[in-house]
């Protein structure tokens, strides 16, 4: 059985706000997007990476993923990120359906072996795997500038990537989201949700260190994060990982 990493790096970061996509932006002295392909390259049980590029910069990221050898192709995404996502899943047709496949945000460069350890060992039983933190805010639900609901906060939890799936199952999903005229979303554990209810999405943890570099003052968090872990880099080193021979 196969292990995918799809590294998703189609957006072009307007939140960010830089001429260039924001996964191409350098923190700790190389691209967003390297550090993320570097994560899964360096990972015992992952076999292979796709990287999804946005148009226009696929030489760009061709040169960033030249030096990683799981990496099986770089291609271009979609305009938004579930096109994407479809993208890669083109890219995979021939795979069959119990290939494990892990979706990961370029934009989240500081992904670690211990939380893709937590995700392959979840999806050995299940075929949806979620990352996640508890919120230290409040979240509520507005319409209008209205508050419409408080749901109880122990109850929530701020999702991050990566998401990992048996490739039959968001596969499937993708399918049934594809007839549906009204489809939207913002990740893709909520197109399994939506259209395979009945499939349960398991929880692991996530950490602080992975989060989506979104705002410009991300990148400032980034670096630091960046020189924080360059101190650690033996504990980063091949055969340090969580032990996940799976
Ligand atoms: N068409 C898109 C849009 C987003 N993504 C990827 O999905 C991840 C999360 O998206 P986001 O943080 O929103 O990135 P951008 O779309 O680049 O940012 P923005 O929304 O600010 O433009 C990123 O790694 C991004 O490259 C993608 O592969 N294809
Ligand atoms: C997938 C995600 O990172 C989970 O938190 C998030 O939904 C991506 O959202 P974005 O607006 O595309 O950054």
């Amino acid at each position: 059985m196969t292990t995918i990493a799809v590294v998703l790096a189609g957006g072009t970061g307007q939140r960010v706000g830089s001429p260039l996509p924001k996964q191409l932006i350098e923190v700790g002295g190389r691209p967003i997007l390297a550090h993320a392909i570097e994560a899964f390259d360096g990972c015992r049980p992952i076999d292979q990476i796709l990287v999804v590029m946005a148009a226009g910069h696929l030489p760009a990221a061709t040169r960033i993923a030249a030096p990683f050898p799981k990496v099986r192709a770089v291609i271009e995404g979609g305009a938004s990120r579930s096109e994407s996502t479809l993208a890669a899943l083109a890219a995979l047709a021939g795979e069959p359906d119990d290939t494990r496949v892990l979706l990961h945000d370029a934009a989240r460069p500081f992904v670690d072996h211990a939380i893709i350890g937590r995700c392959l060992d979840a999806l050995g039983r299940y075929d949806a795997v979620a990352v996640g933190l508890p919120s230290s805010d409040t979240i509520v639900a507005v319409e209008d500038d209205l508050v419409t609901g408080m749901p109880a906060r122990q109850t929530l939890r701020r999702f991050q990537t990566p998401q990992g799936f048996r490739l039959g199952t968001v596969r499937r999903a993708y399918e049934l989201a594809m007839a549906d005229p009204d489809f939207t979303a913002t990740d893709d554990c909520g197109v399994v949700h939506r259209y395979l209810p009945d499939v349960p999405i398991r929880l692991v943890e996530g950490s602080e260190r992975n989060l989506k570099i979104t705002h410009p003052l991300d990148i400032v968090l980034a670096e630091h994060i960046a020189g924080e872990l360059a101190k650690d880099l033996p504990d980063r080193l091949p055969g340090k990982e969580d032990a996940h021979d799976l």
